[in-house]
């Protein structure tokens, strides 16, 4: 079954454990947590401290979303804080194998991300060593922007590369994703779809995870 990954980045922050609960009344399936540095992109968000303080408000996966340089240095800290998924950008990641091996020293799950501008080429040796690929449907920094209608054949593409290695890779997409734009993205073979402003700009959050599951599945 297809996955509802809420991410937390368009939440009420002054009360981010009850945004939480919420969506995990609501069904949600994992909390999808955007990492920002004001370096990689524009904008600066939660430290591993955030994601310690909001680990126990949950028994949910926390999907951390690294959009920082040099990752390396921060992957411990993250995991240590009680994230369950950490995905890297390859953009970011001038060792992305042994970045994947470090993840997965920890006890993680470990997950690999790629701009709208990046191929999938870039995965290609490294496919086999990941639990899941994040394929970046807007310009990454900020919630709120137009899906990149580009970004579907991509996601048929991936979803052929990983059926040849055999194994159990799931396929994330991420950013501006609303009933619509979920719906092809489903069709061409996603299976976890995080969705920010979709959610918790609606005041009614069950409604809009289970409008959206309706429409994923
Ligand atoms: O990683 C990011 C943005 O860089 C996302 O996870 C956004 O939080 C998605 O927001 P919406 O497009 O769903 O509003
Ligand atoms: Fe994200």
């Amino acid at each position: 079954m297809n996955k509802i990954a809420p991410s937390i980045l368009s939440a009420d922050f002054s009360k981010l454990g009850e945004e939480i609960i919420a969506v995990e009344q609501a069904g949600a399936d994992y909390i999808h947590i955007d990492v920002m540095d004001g370096q990689f992109v524009p904008n600066i968000t939660f430290g591993p401290n955030v994601v310690e303080a909001v680990r126990p408000t949950t028994k949910l996966p926390l999907d951390v979303h690294l959009m920082i340089v040099d990752p390396d240095r921060y992957i411990g800290d993250y995991a240590r804080a009680g994230a369950d998924i950490i995905s890297v950008h390859v953009e970011a990641c001038p060792h992305i194998h042994r970045t994947i091996q470090l993840i997965h020293s920890f006890g993680v799950k470990a997950g690999v991300v790629i701009n709208p501008g990046t191929s999938l080429d870039s995965l290609k040796y490294i496919l086999n060593d990941v639990d899941l690929v994040l394929i970046m449907t807007v310009n990454p920094g900020f919630g709120g922007q137009s899906f990149i209608e580009e970004m579907i054949p991509k996601m048929v593409e991936l979803k052929e590369m990983i059926a040849a290695t055999g194994k159990k890779i799931e396929i994330e997409v991420d950013g501006g994703i609303n009933e619509q734009t979920a719906k092809r993205c489903a069709a061409a073979g996603v299976d976890v779809f995080v969705a920010g402003s979709y959610i918790y700009n609606k005041e009614d959050r069950k409604a809009a995870i289970t409008s959206l599951r309706n429409a994923i599945n």
